[in-house]
């Protein structure tokens, strides 16, 4: 059976006759006509906390290598240059922040013990972010058609500490605001196609650092 062939429908079924159309009425998948068969993933909305994946000396480390690097104003697609404000960096690897790398990449192979999406490794390199009072980046998400279609996985680092800053909260939809993701050093990895904002700072400064982890794109 090729998509080719389309359509498909699911079959109700026999008795089920609330007037209900269940995308799945029996929540355990469908089986297509010619065998194949659609399984439910419970987890594409998954999103994992690790804390204490960096302690208070290595984020400060983190902030300092990002500072070091050439710096952008934030960009985004948006033409509203109030989309997204912050400063940027981009920390390619090297000998002397490979500690970094691994310790996402083992954060993000935990993390993606549940998800097991089917990931190739860093894309591009970790991008390190400084928002000071106004700043935020609204509603997006980070998988995008074109150059960010391999983003799988998104992963955000808090580095401040928390009394560094007022506001400035990680929101992501449908989940809320993660108020469990405040602790310096904290590791935040979620499907990249999950839409998500960073609310105004509205005093001090938060530097955080991003990682986007590729894989096949969707097809
Ligand atoms: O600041 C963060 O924690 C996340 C930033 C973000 O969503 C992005 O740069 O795409
Ligand atoms: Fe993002």
């Amino acid at each position: 059976m090729s998509a080719r062939e389309l359509p498909f429908l699911w079959a109700p079924p026999p008795g089920s006759s609330s007037g209900i159309a269940f995308i799945d009425p029996t929540g355990e998948g469908f089986t297509a006509p010619g065998g194949e068969r659609l399984r439910p993933n419970p987890h594409l909305q998954d999103v994992q906390l690790l804390e204490g994946v960096f302690d208070a000396a290595e984020c400060e480390r983190i902030i300092e290598l990002g500072r070091s690097r050439p710096r952008w104003d934030g960009r985004c697609t948006s033409e509203d240059p109030s989309y997204r404000v912050c400063v940027t960096s981009w920390m390619e690897q090297e000998a002397g922040n490979r500690w970094i790398f691994d310790r996402v990449a083992r954060a993000v192979h935990e993390a993606n013990g549940i998800l097991a999406f089917d990931l190739s490794g860093f894309g591009e390199p970790l991008h390190c972010v400084e928002y000071g009072a106004g700043g935020g980046f609204e509603w997006h998400s980070d998988l995008t058609a074109g150059r960010a279609s391999n983003r799988k996985l998104s992963v955000s680092i808090q580095l401040s500490d928390p009394a560094d800053y007022r506001g400035g909260e990680l929101e992501l939809c449908p989940h809320g605001v993660m108020k469990g993701f405040r602790a310096r050093g904290s590791v935040l990895v979620f499907p990249a196609y999950i839409p998500h904002r960073v609310l105004r700072i509205e005093s001090g400064v938060r530097h955080a650092m991003v990682a986007w982890i590729h894989g096949p794109a969707f097809r």
